[in-house]
């Protein structure tokens, strides 16, 4: 067995045998072309009109998003300064094929140069320029392969003129080489429920025919799985079909130990949608993905406004808003536009904010107005909080706004090694395990080739977290967790059993665990932790916990 990373997208779990997606069309030979120029320039025309054509009937039978991005491509195919370019390579005698390879080829370099999500398009412009050429070529453009039956589909990066057509009969699941979580595969593959790993650099080495499991909520494709492995994500996979089916109930472990389920959200517009999954508060507010594009700092009113409509939505619930937390993966320009060789250490959350403490007071007015006009229970906390001392500064001012629950986030281990000591002044400790995850293991969470090290399984981290808990429990001060992990079905219960009272996370993730915390009582939790705790790694921490939980659960039926 041996396991090939990559992002995953959403938390299915899927196996079956490899069908790989057909290499691109070989490139075109330089060579001079035997007909006119004219006749060339009619030929590409004519492809490129085609290509368009059968792109937009594409996007129609396919319907939603996938329609949008056929649509899409068909005006890339028919861009006028690209067909422009494609015309010059002809007037100097160059072949329709070569000229539409060489003129989409520069397009493609300068779309990757921009990087980010035009970067991420440079897949469907490929896609464009192999079924032109193709065409032109009268041969059919290369596409979803149909060995005959159910396959986990492998290649580069999908275009989506193909993800768009996928019959779901047939595809178990998507792996991809290339492509990042906002690539087209990923999007498409998000709204149609697919199971999806996307890049994944060893897949590229996979072959027809050959069985893997495709775990998108680790991010993981385990090629060789022994009988074990198959059986269990078989059994995995069958728990997710029934957890999605099941009532929804407050979250609750087996004995009845209540353990709520919270939302994390970056709009008001995400709470209809919470609330329906199940949501029963928000334990997450990432109010600085409001501003993300916003050059100046906003105003009182404008955020008065936001936060009124988000703490409506949940009349008599906890609401627990972070205020900015500016800085790495989530830069404000207004806050700190400073270039830093390490953004991840430097003068990011709470730091940010204190350096230009007039943002945060006007933060924390617009809070404490939008809770005066509603009914939820607000809760107002701080990000990358890395002292006792920032505790203070931060719990006192939220006090001095009317604030009456003021907390921190525990990402920092500083903070974790001395909650005892934090939790005597905070009402309250979030622990967002993306980033305690970043700075436990010494791993940029945005960087994929130290993406391996970015597990919260680690049982440093782990270690860290039942620091937390038990300060919480000898303080009688609620600790909840609202990184990633909170969201894993099997590491959630390990967070209870370290001593986590709520846990909040990407609403299409509550069913899962709400199913998950019902199969084990406090008891088996605090056990399964205590497997976890003591493995070497984070690997070794995912295995004992699932042996215990197995344990555990059998004796419980
Ligand atoms: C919840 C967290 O905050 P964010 O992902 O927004 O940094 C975290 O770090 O775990
Ligand atoms: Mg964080």
């Amino acid at each position: 067995m041996s396991e090939l990373r990559g992002v995953g997208i959403g938390l299915g779990v899927a196996q079956g045998p490899v069908a790989r997606m057909a290499e691109p069309l070989p490139a075109p030979a330089d060579t001079a072309s035997e007909q006119t120029a004219e006749q060339e320039r009619e030929r590409a025309r004519a492809a490129v009109t085609a290509v368009a054509r059968e792109l937009e009937q594409r996007g129609a039978k396919a319907g939603g998003a996938a329609r949008d991005v056929l649509e899409a491509q068909a005006m890339m195919a028919e861009d006028p300064s690209l067909l422009t370019e494609v015309d010059a390579r002809i007037a100097q005698g160059k072949t329709a094929e070569f000229a539409v390879f060489d003129a989409f080829a520069t397009f493609r370099e300068q779309l990757t140069a921009m990087g980010g999500y035009l970067g991420e398009r440079a897949a469907d412009l490929d896609d464009v320029a192999q079924r032109v050429i193709a065409h032109l070529r009268g041969v059919p453009a290369p596409g979803v392969p149909d060995p005959g039956h159910p396959f986990v589909l492998v290649a580069k990066d999908l275009a989506p003129a193909d993800t768009a057509l996928l019959d779901l009969d047939k595809v178990l699941a998507l792996v991809t080489t290339e492509g990042g979580p906002t690539s087209h595969t990923a999007i498409l593959a998000r709204e149609k429920s697919i199971v999806a790993v996307v890049g994944a650099v060893g897949a590229k080495d996979l072959a027809d025919g050959e069985t893997v499991i495709v775990d998108a909520a680790a991010g993981v494709v385990t090629t060789s799985p022994s009988e074990e492995d198959l059986a269990r994500a078989q059994n995995r996979a069958d728990a997710r079909a029934s957890a999605a089916s099941a009532p929804i109930t407050p979250g609750a472990l087996a004995d009845g130990t209540p353990v709520p389920l919270l939302a994390n959200l970056g709009k008001p517009e995400g709470a209809e949608e919470a609330v329906a999954l199940g949501a029963e508060g928000v334990g997450l507010f990432r109010t600085e993905f409001l501003f993300l594009s916003s050059s100046s700092a906003p105003t009182v009113e404008q955020q008065r406004e936001t936060y009124t409509k988000m703490l409506a939505a949940f009349p008599g619930k906890k609401v627990v808003v972070r205020v900015l937390d500016a800085g790495a993966d989530k830069p404000l320009a207004f806050l700190n536009d400073a270039h830093e060789e390490n953004p991840a250490l430097g003068l990011r959350g709470l730091r940010a904010l204190r350096a230009s403490e007039d943002i945060l007071r006007e933060q924390l007015t617009a809070l404490a107005q939008a809770d005066a006009a509603t009914e939820a229970d607000l809760w107002v906390m701080a990000p990358m909080v890395s002292t006792v001392e920032e505790t203070r500064y931060f719990t006192e001012m939220a006090r001095d706004y009317g604030i009456k629950t003021a907390g921190v986030m525990v990402e920092v281990p500083s903070s974790a090694l001395l909650a005892d000591k934090v939790l005597q002044i905070a009402d309250f400790a979030s622990i967002g395990t993306n980033d305690l995850t970043q700075y436990t293991l010494a791993a940029d969470r945005l960087l994929g080739s130290v993406a391996a090290f970015q597990d919260p399984w680690h049982p440093a981290v782990l270690r860290l977290i039942r620091e937390v808990g038990e300060a919480g429990a000898a303080h009688d001060k609620p600790v909840g967790i609202c990184g990633e992990a909170a969201a894993d079905p099997l590491l959630a219960v390990v967070l209870v059993g370290l001593g986590a009272k709520t846990l909040s996370m990407a609403p299409t993730a509550l069913a899962d665990v709400r199913a998950s915390l019902l199969d084990h009582t406090l008891h088996d939790a605090r056990r399964i932790a205590q497997a976890a705790l003591t493995a070497d790694d984070a690997a070794g921490a995912r295995l004992a916990a699932q042996q215990t939980a197995t344990r555990e659960k059998e004796t419980l039926s």
